[in-house]
């Protein structure tokens, strides 16, 4: 009888959220859409197979996620563009993960606890952040620009004109306010490099 009632619960959620699939038939930008989804499922381990499964799945319980869903059709064609913000006023995006309409990010964003995280940089493919991360500006000079690959862990905050390289990892807490060069690990404030090329390190960032 429990299982009967849960399966009901699941295919009446489905409807409840379906509308939300609406813009997607309409966007241009299924492609990111998919590679985002694809992040998410993976690392979220959603079973099922079916992407709109999926995407109802991530739509309905992860509300970062629907932030990042709404980015992407505001980017997109205008008629995906007007029923997305119709949309909005029902399925609420979340108020404490803020991704700022003026960046441009790769496929593959994925967004682990994205309490009081603010993105307000151009961002590669298949980046991580966290929670209380804050990427953005230090002063009127410029905000970051950040590589693929590149994993921003709880609480760190990278500002100013700077540079992170491919396959970074930025520890938590970390403060990075100057260029990161590719596939190091920094940590601490100011951040520094603890690991470069997988070798154990410690460098200053210049
Ligand atoms: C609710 C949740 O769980 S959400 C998930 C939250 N978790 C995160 O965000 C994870 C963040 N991860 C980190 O900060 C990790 O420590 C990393 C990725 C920076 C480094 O991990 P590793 O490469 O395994 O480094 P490792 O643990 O070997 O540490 C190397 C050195 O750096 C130091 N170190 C590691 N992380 C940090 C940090 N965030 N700040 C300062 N120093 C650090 C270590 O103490 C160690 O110092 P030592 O050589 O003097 O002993």
């Amino acid at each position: 009888m429990k299982k009967t009632l849960k399966k009901l619960w699941f295919y009446i959620e489905i409807i409840i959220f379906f509308p939300l699939l609406i813009p997607y038939y309409f966007t241009t930008e299924k492609e990111l859409i998919k590679q985002d989804n694809q992040k998410w499922v993976e690392y979220l381990s959603i079973q099922s197979k079916n992407l709109i499964i999926q995407l109802i799945t991530l739509l309905k319980n992860a509300p970062e996620y629907r932030n990042l869903y709404y980015f992407r059709l505001k980017k997109g064609n205008l008629t995906a563009k007007i029923i997305s913000q119709i949309l909005k006023i029902i399925y609420r995006p979340c108020g404490y993960f803020f991704l700022d309409e003026s960046c441009n990010i790769g496929g593959g964003l994925f967004i682990q606890h994205g309490f009081s995280t603010i993105i307000m940089a151009d961002m590669g493919e298949n980046c991580w952040i966290n929670q209380q991360v804050t990427i953005g500006y230090k002063d009127k000079t410029g905000r970051p620009k950040i590589g693929n690959n590149v994993r921003i862990t709880a609480g760190a905050k990278v500002i100013g004109n700077i540079e992170i390289g491919d396959n970074v990892v930025i520890g938590a807490n970390a403060v990075v306010t100057k260029n990161v060069p590719p596939n190091c690990v920094v940590v601490g404030i100011p951040a520094y490099i603890i690991k470069r090329d997988g070798e154990k390190v410690k460098q200053e960032l210049r």
